[in-house]
């Protein structure tokens, strides 16, 4: 008893706090630092994921209303960090362990590369983006996902001129949808889209919310992907209910920002940033698309301003990765997809190797 207060007890209760997320508590995920009492004070020091976890004003009212029961009276003071690198391994491999058991992610995607387009808003060539990049990576003979999470502005049917109905196979209890599957050179690309499983678009323009995020939801877990090197998702335009579904699902997805050369864009833009860094998704660069053209005499033309793309990588901390042209060419984009498969070798240090090799052995041996 400190300060006739029963430290023990504030300590269990305050550990058997659950982390929605990870499923996990925050004893077990080693986020409970030192709990302290005086006669007007709790002091509770906590190492979260990130300090922009999306759970810490959840973990404060929770703390709050165990140490009014226990300590009443008592002013609380979270002592918030990060978890160091052990225990964020920690975290990552309870958040695989949680969303393998709500069978949500199949266990071939956790050993893939996935790389989420984002934009602050429409029309700067995002699905272009994604599209070209998704194409590129299939260089070598890949197969590469590309999940068109833009639910109800989908363009990537139109972009890879695909037009019939996905089929869904098996059971009553276990079934699958089967992504369309087009060949590039060597490659295989393996499309899904909201736009290649309604009749109409008005069809889907009728989903918000918690419906974007399950079609999210089916979109990752309900689809034969097979085992494709890389996933592309191309994402809704913005910040809202699809990107904080794909981090829940695929927390280890990385974020491309693509923006156009206006420096006007740009305050837009970083919003998209920093919301994926809030749900905790690392954001790899930026790209800026529609940046110049050559003219016939060999000059540069730059029709829609400049500054943008580097503008947005100095706010957001991260490496510009490419400039691409008005009307951008498959070479263009291949260079940006070695740039970034160089970016995802950099970081994948060793902790997602561990992450990578236990979604291996978490894998049925007839999967690898
Ligand atoms: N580099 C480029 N060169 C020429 N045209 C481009 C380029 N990038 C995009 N476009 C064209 O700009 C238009 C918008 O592109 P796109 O649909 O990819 O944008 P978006 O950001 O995904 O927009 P939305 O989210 O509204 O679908 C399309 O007509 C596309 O063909």
């Amino acid at each position: 008893m400190t300060a006739g207060v029963d430290i023990d007890e504030l300590r269990a209760r305050i550990g058997a706090i659950r982390d929605p997320e990870l499923d996990a508590t925050l004893s077990e995920l080693g986020m409970l630092g030192d709990v302290t009492v005086t006669a007007t004070t709790v002091r509770v020091g906590i190492a979260l994921t990130t300090l922009g976890c999306p759970a810490r004003a959840r973990f404060r009212g929770e703390i709050g209303a165990i140490v009014d029961e226990l300590a009443p009276g008592r002013s609380l003071i979270v002592d918030e960090t990060e978890l160091d690198h052990a225990g964020r391994a920690r975290a990552m491999r309870a958040a695989r362990a949680a969303a393998q058991r709500r069978a949500e992610v199949p266990a071939a995607l956790l050993g893939t590369d996935v790389i989420a387009v984002a934009s602050g808003k429409g029309g700067v060539g995002k699905s272009t983006v994604a599209h070209a990049l998704a194409r590129a990576l299939t260089h070598g003979g890949n197969a590469v996902g590309l999940l068109d999470a833009d639910i109800w502005g989908f363009s990537q049917p139109h972009l890879t001129e695909r037009r019939e109905r996905l089929v869904a196979r098996g059971t009553s209890d276990r079934w699958e949808i089967e992504p369309a599957r087009i060949e590039v050179d060597d490659g295989e690309l393996r499309l899904v889209s909201m736009g290649l499983l309604v009749d109409d678009a008005d069809d889907a323009i009728m989903w918000r919310g918690p419906m974007l995020a399950r079609a999210l939801e089916h979109f990752v877990a309900d689809v034969a992907w097979g085992q494709p090197s890389t996933l592309v998702v191309d994402l809704p335009p913005g910040t809202g209910d699809v990107p904080l579904a794909l981090a829940r699902l695929l927390p280890d997805a990385r974020v491309v920002v693509v923006t156009t050369p206006s420096p006007l864009a740009v305050e837009v833009a970083v919003r998209a940033g920093t919301f994926a860094r809030k749900a905790n998704l690392d954001v790899l660069g930026v790209i800026e698309n529609l940046s110049w053209l050559r003219c016939e005499h060999g000059d540069l033309i730059r029709p829609f301003g400049e500054g943008g793309g580097t503008l947005l990588a100095q706010r957001l901390g991260v490496p510009l990765l490419a400039t691409l042209p008005i009307g951008l060419v498959d070479d263009d984009v291949r260079v940006v997809a070695e740039t970034i498969t160089r970016e995802l070798a950099a970081r994948s240090d060793h902790c997602s190797a561990r992450l990578w090799a236990y979604a291996r052995l978490a894998q049925p041996q007839n999967d690898r």
